[in-house]
């Protein structure tokens, strides 16, 4: 086996969680989905740990106030640990929208010497609302519900995150090869 093989197969076995956060409707899920494949195809384990799935299933009966929030990225941030220490890449399209929760989330992670790769889907508000996949912030407006992250609910930014991704003025491919290339640059891909 060459040298430059080696480093592929180093790279395949090595896990990490890649954590996606941002707004809803910000391109979170998509982006995730679309690198899962890239990944798989290169020969990578991948799990997507997507946010409603796991609130139907990991965090079920768990809320939108701070606290139900935080303890649900907490339990999602440990099954991706579990996961990427294991060899998993494991992709979180998740709101995470308090950036103490997300520290802890890493520092367990670097503890653990696991790596923690936080990607920021920077879409702005605005076309957020737009798309609106969900109706979420149509019902917001309309004062249907409330503690819609983004409108009455905050959401902190990550200050110093691995990449920030443009996620409205990029296509979904773009946005896929830039974590990749953290990936690659880290030896995680
Ligand atoms: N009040 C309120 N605020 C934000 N989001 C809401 C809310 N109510 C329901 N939803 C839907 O739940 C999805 C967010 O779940 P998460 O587990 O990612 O959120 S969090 O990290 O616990 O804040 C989120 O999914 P995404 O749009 O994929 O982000 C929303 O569709
Ligand atoms: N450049 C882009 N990147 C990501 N998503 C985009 C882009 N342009 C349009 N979209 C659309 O925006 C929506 C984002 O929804 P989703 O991925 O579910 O967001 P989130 O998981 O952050 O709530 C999808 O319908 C997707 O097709």
């Amino acid at each position: 086996m060459s040298v430059q093989d080696r480093g592929a197969v180093d790279a395949g076995d090595r896990g990490a969680t890649v954590w996606l956060t941002g707004l809803p409707s910000a391109g979170k899920t998509t982006i995730a989905r679309a690198l899962a494949d890239r990944l798989r195809s290169e020969g990578h384990r991948v799990e997507v740990l997507d946010g409603d799935e796991m609130r139907q299933f990991l965090t079920a009966g768990l809320g939108f106030s701070r606290e139900d929030r935080d303890v649900n990225v907490r339990r999602i941030g440990y099954v991706a640990e579990l996961l990427a220490r294991n060899g998993v890449k494991a992709l979180v399209p998740v709101i995470a929208p308090y950036a103490d929760t997300r520290k802890a989330v890493r520092a367990r992670h670097e503890e653990a010497g696991v790596p923690f790769v936080e990607v920021h889907v920077a879409t702005p508000v605005e076309v957020c609302a737009e798309r609106d996949v969900k109706g979420l912030y149509a019902k917001a407006r309309a004062g249907e519900i409330t503690g819609m992250t983004g409108v009455d609910d905050p959401y902190e930014p990550p200050e110093a995150p691995e990449l920030r991704i443009p996620a409205h003025a990029q296509t979904v491919e773009e946005s896929v090869a830039a974590v990749h290339a953290a990936l690659v640059a880290r030896g995680l891909a």
